[in-house]
């Protein structure tokens, strides 16, 4: 399921930046953007409405990660916000993520369509080492985020959160349809940060990535909508 927007962090602290940062683009310019828990926790599901009536397509970025019933109760006030797209942790399990798709199913009003779900698999700023220190697993990290991969698909999840370098794997133990959403992208030479598990948008795209998001090359770049059109192209193969 490819998307040919690449998918905005707007790892902001409120309204006021979203609404300077949107303020640069054409107004016709209908993007992609995620919504993380540093904006979505200071504006609430008001940010979601605003954002959603300028026509972007919006991923809320929760990452839930609780118990089933608890999850299941969350998703369902999730889903009648009108996101596109939200997310559970893999590691919160099997019956969990089965919840969390219950949960969603439930709270979809009448008409409209269910919000994609997937599931973070190891964080893109988790390095093998650091998996095998804090988290006592003890098997290559390729291995981890696949067997996540199988379970999240399993339970009915429509996809995974992973690297850009684990999705060619990820498709062979799934299907090709199965979503694979590529957070840690840098494009050449840009500062990698806290990220580990890092690919370029065009070598996302050729390893088959469905979905890209890029926060701090696009918000922190000295000319946003010139960096995301880049992006963009880069991500499109210069089309
Ligand atoms: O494994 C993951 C899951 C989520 N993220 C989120 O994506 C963006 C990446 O931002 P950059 O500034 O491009 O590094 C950020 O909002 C994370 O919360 C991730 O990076 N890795």
């Amino acid at each position: 399921m490819f998307e040919k927007r690449p998918v905005i962090a707007l790892d902001f602290h409120c309204k006021e930046e979203v609404e300077k940062f949107l303020a640069q683009f054409d107004s016709n310019e209908q993007l992609y953007i995620k919504i993380g828990m540093e904006l979505f926790y200071q504006e609430g599901p008001s940010i979601v409405t605003y954002l959603k009536e300028l026509g972007h397509s919006v991923f809320l970025d929760l990452k839930l990660h609780d118990i089933p019933n608890t999850v299941k109760s969350a998703m369902i006030g999730l889903a009648k916000m009108g996101v596109d797209m939200v997310n559970v942790h893999a590691a919160g399990g099997f019956e969990m993520m089965k919840q969390a798709i219950e949960g969603l199913e439930e709270g979809t009003p009448e008409g409209a369509k269910r919000p994609i779900l997937i599931a973070v698999t190891q964080l893109t700023s988790t390095s093998e080492e650091d998996m095998h220190r804090d988290q006592l697993i003890q098997v290559p990290i390729e291995n981890s985020v696949v067997h996540y991969a199988r379970r999240a698909r399993e339970a009915g999840l429509d996809g995974v959160v992973c690297s850009a370098l684990e999705v060619a794997m990820i498709k062979r133990a799934t299907d090709k349809n199965f979503i694979c959403l590529t957070p840690g992208i840098r494009p050449k030479g840009a500062e990698v940060g806290d990220q580990k598990r890092v690919k370029t948008p065009s070598e996302a795209r050729r390893i088959g990535s469905d979905y890209i998001v890029v926060g701090r090359p696009i918000t922190l770049a000295e000319k946003p909508v010139d960096a995301y059109h880049e992006i963009l192209k880069d991500w499109n193969y210069g089309n």
